[in-house]
């Protein structure tokens, strides 16, 4: 990875699914950091898109950081199967766990960088016993289970929130948001600081994806 700290994560729930290889070549040809990957359960959010196959298969076909947001109850029961299925980046849902601090732990044993994303109705402070522990905050800034929904304003002050935090206690961890962005609000949501977007509609309804994705990470 070159060292930069602002990087684009293309969210293939919004790609074609029977040209896969496709998305994911044009992905590997593209300027994308990492590759987002949405996974959900029909529990914790009111949807189920795709899971350990799949996410096998993109692992074959990129050597790109393999980002997995887990949108599913009880994540500790799958940690090390997406492990196994090549998952780089593992990130839960804080909503989603009642042992936090040992699902991180967790998830580190298995040799991955551990996540954790915050629903728009949960306030950022409460991660602050475990910040100095994970690799990666995930702001949502839409109701998770679906793409296509609009950026909720509010998400602003918890990225810089966030910031802050992460600033406070001197800890490591990226900003990763998603939901809902474009160009036209890309810029806004570095500047309030934030390290990593993720893009699903914005890249795959784009006539050029790849345009779209360079000009995300230079917005
Ligand atoms: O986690 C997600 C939905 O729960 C997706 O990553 C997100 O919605 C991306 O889609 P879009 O960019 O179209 O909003
Ligand atoms: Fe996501």
């Amino acid at each position: 990875m070159e060292n930069r700290n602002t990087f684009v994560a293309p969210s293939l729930l919004a790609s074609n699914f029977l040209e896969l290889g496709k998305e994911v070549d044009m992905l590997n040809r593209s300027e994308a950091d990492w590759l987002h990957l949405d996974v959900m359960d029909g529990r914790f959010v009111p949807n189920i898109s795709f899971g350990l196959p799949v996410i096998s298969q993109i692992r074959k076909a990129t050597t790109k950081t393999c980002d997995v947001h887990l949108m599913i109850e009880e994540p500790e029961k799958y940690a090390e199967d997406f492990k196994k299925a090549g998952a780089d980046i593992l990130t839960v849902h804080y909503e989603a766990c009642t042992h936090l601090h040992r699902n991180i732990q967790q998830i580190k044993g298995l040799g991955m960088k551990a996540g954790v994303a915050l629903n728009p109705h949960t306030p950022v402070h409460l991660l602050e016993n475990v910040i100095n522990d994970i690799d990666l905050i995930l702001i949502m800034s839409v109701n998770p289970g679906f793409g296509g929904q609009h950026f909720i304003p509010k998400s602003l002050e918890k990225i810089r929130q966030a910031r802050e935090m992460i600033n406070h206690y001197k800890a490591h961890a990226l900003i990763e948001v998603d939901g809902g962005i474009n160009i036209d609000n890309a810029g806004d949501i570095f500047k309030a600081g934030a390290n990593v977007l993720v893009a699903g509609s914005t890249v795959f309804s784009s006539k050029d994806p790849e345009a779209t994705i360079s000009a995300l990470r230079n917005a």
